[in-house]
């Protein structure tokens, strides 16, 4: 021992505790294995504002839980006052059962205290939607804010839009279509934060067209009586609870109080996902003050990917992502990750190809693939939609012949209308399936009915946690927006023609970046194997040939 060294004396307890201390450390480092060197540097940085664009398969999920998890295990931070957030029910529940995995508590749900977990990560961190965040901080500060009973969450929608519609246009019989175009504008304005009064003026100054040939004037009489509908009936909608939280956070700063200082750690997944309505909750959280920045929490960390941004039709968009070092700047870490493990070279160069093409290839990270050569891609070329089905049909079957499982296989479609010839295809092959569907204009990540009810449920603490079933469940059929976030050994990319990929005749903005983005997705979805074809006339008929997509 050197001179000035102090003296330790090794009683048994600052033994014990010296050791507990380097089994934490252990588990700790052993949280970072299997991450390479940049998802590490992600996971390791703790303090700060972090953005983590992160391309297709490049293991984001991986990289943020096992972030949350090395935090929590070395005591940073307190699993308690961590929130993740992210946009669909799907990807919540994935996040929990990697955080279960990685020792955080069990559904790792607010209010949860089963740990299934050990050492100090095993407290409950809170991980999950936007919504059911929001609902579950409006359900803990509602008395202290307001005398009126906690509203019920709109049962059907679509029936007090019908109503408010029928009141306006003075129509007895509403039709679907309409009222379904209704709901998608009433809830686009609402995460634009296009209030009532400025909808008219916002259509002339942003040239946008409300639905169904309605005047601006008369579309905001609609949404104005769906409003009145809706709060005679105690009712409050998704896109509210976000709103009412905003409205909380800025008029009652006891109850802002509570909600900011019960997140320590804010982690957005999706972040290329967020519309201004979630970017101004989130800022909320932090503390932002009137200017912007002033006493903000900065332990903020954004993951996402700008090329996979594809709702912003319900209001999404990646500018936020993109400049989020303006808005939080210095950045503690900023980091790319471009190593794509899902996919093959074959596949990868492919989604590359797709992008290189586009106008904004700037904003795109090219991906590099970490796995080894795999068949090349298949391009086929049919007469009509029906022998397209069969023939993907027959190319399943023959890959199941081989031992491949039916629900490593998925048909992918641009949209809704084009899945139930390929049931039927699947079907007369004999092959079981599952069909994944978009809810319509509005498919933002929680507005179909299943996926709301599923909100509603994990909200309020009943099991909702997505898992399925563990027989296999069969090929899936699934719109591209509904694959989001999925990865399937063999994927057919169907309907790969102008007309449907991208569909209609978009112009040359911001529409046809939205087909080529979910190009870019459906490629990605492959892990092993992809097969993109289109049939040169939907039935036979008609003198018009469809051409191959311009994106391939
Ligand atoms: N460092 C790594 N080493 C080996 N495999 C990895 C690594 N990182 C990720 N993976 C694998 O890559 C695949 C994609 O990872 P993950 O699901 O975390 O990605 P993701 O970025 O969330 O996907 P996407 O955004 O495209 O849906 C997974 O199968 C994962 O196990």
């Amino acid at each position: 021992m050197t001179r000035g060294e102090k003296f330790v004396k090794w009683t048994p307890l600052r033994l014990a505790r010296q050791r507990a201390t380097m089994e934490g450390m252990e588990q700790a480092q052993k949280i970072l294995e299997g991450l390479d060197e940049r998802q590490r540097a992600a996971a390791t940085t703790l303090n700060g504002p972090v953005r983590i664009i992160a391309g297709a398969g490049a293991g984001k999920t991986r990289t943020v839980t096992r972030r949350i998890a090395y935090a929590c295990a070395t005591g940073a931070w307190k699993p308690e006052r961590v929130l993740a957030v992210t946009f669909s029910v799907k990807a919540a529940a994935e996040m929990r059962a990697r955080l279960a995995q990685l020792g955080l508590a069990e559904g790792a749900r607010e209010g949860s205290s089963k740990a299934a977990g050990h050492g100090a990560a095993s407290a409950a961190v809170t991980a999950a939607t936007f919504h059911s965040a929001a609902l579950r901080q409006l359900n803990s500060v509602w008395t202290d804010v307001c005398d009126a009973p906690f509203p019920h969450l709109i049962e059907d929608q679509r029936d007090v839009v019908s109503r408010a519609v029928t009141r306006v246009t003075a129509v007895g019989d509403t039709d679907p279509l309409m009222v379904r175009d209704v709901l998608a504008e009433i809830n686009w304005a609402k995460v634009s934060l296009v209030s009532l009064e400025d909808y008219a003026r916002v259509c002339a100054t942003a040239h946008h067209m409300p639905p169904a040939g309605l005047e601006p004037a008369r579309f905001a009489d609609i949404y104005g009586e769906y409003e009145k509908e809706k709060t005679s009936r105690g009712e409050i909608d998704f896109d509210d609870i976000l709103l009412l939280v905003c409205h909380i956070m800025d008029d009652f700063p006891e109850a802002a109080a509570r909600i900011r200082s019960s997140i320590g750690w804010l982690t957005v997944d999706e972040y290329q996902d967020i519309s201004p309505l979630q970017h101004r909750l989130m800022m909320l959280w932090l503390g932002a003050g009137p200017d912007g920045k002033a006493a903000m929490n900065r332990n903020v960390c954004v993951v996402g990917d700008p090329a996979q941004t594809i709702y912003s039709f319900a209001g999404a968009s990646s500018w936020d992502l993109l400049r989020f070092s303006e808005e939080f700047g210095p950045l503690a870490a900023d980091i790319d990750l471009n190593t794509d493990y899902r996919s093959t070279p074959e596949v990868v160069s492919l989604a590359n190809a797709v992008l290189d093409k586009s106008p904004n290839r700037e904003d795109y990270l090219k991906l590099v693939s970490a796995r080894t050569s795999g068949p090349r891609i298949s391009r086929t070329v049919y007469d009509t939609d029906f022998e397209e089905a069969q023939g993907v049909a027959a190319r399943i079957l023959r890959l199941i012949r081989q031992g491949v499982k039916p629900s490593e296989c998925a048909v992918l479609t641009r949209i809704n209308a084009q899945q139930s010839v390929f049931g039927v295809a699947l079907r007369q092959a004999g092959l079981k399936f599952r069909v994944r569907r978009d809810a319509g204009w509005q498919s933002s990540a929680l507005t179909d009915d299943a996926a709301s009810k599923r909100a509603l449920l994990e909200a309020m603490g009943l099991n909702a946690n997505g898992i399925e079933s563990a027989d296999d469940p069969g090929v899936t059929i699934s719109t591209i927006h509904a694959s989001k976030g999925l990865e399937f050994n063999h994927v057919f990319l169907v309907g790969c023609s102008e007309g449907l990929l991208p569909y209609g005749a978009p112009g040359s903005g911001d529409a046809l970046e939205e087909e080529r983005r979910l190009m870019y997705v459906g490629v990605t979805r492959a892990q092993d194997s992809l097969h993109v074809s289109y049939a040169r006339t939907k039935d036979g008929y008609g003198a018009q040939q469809r051409q191959p997509s311009r994106f391939l």
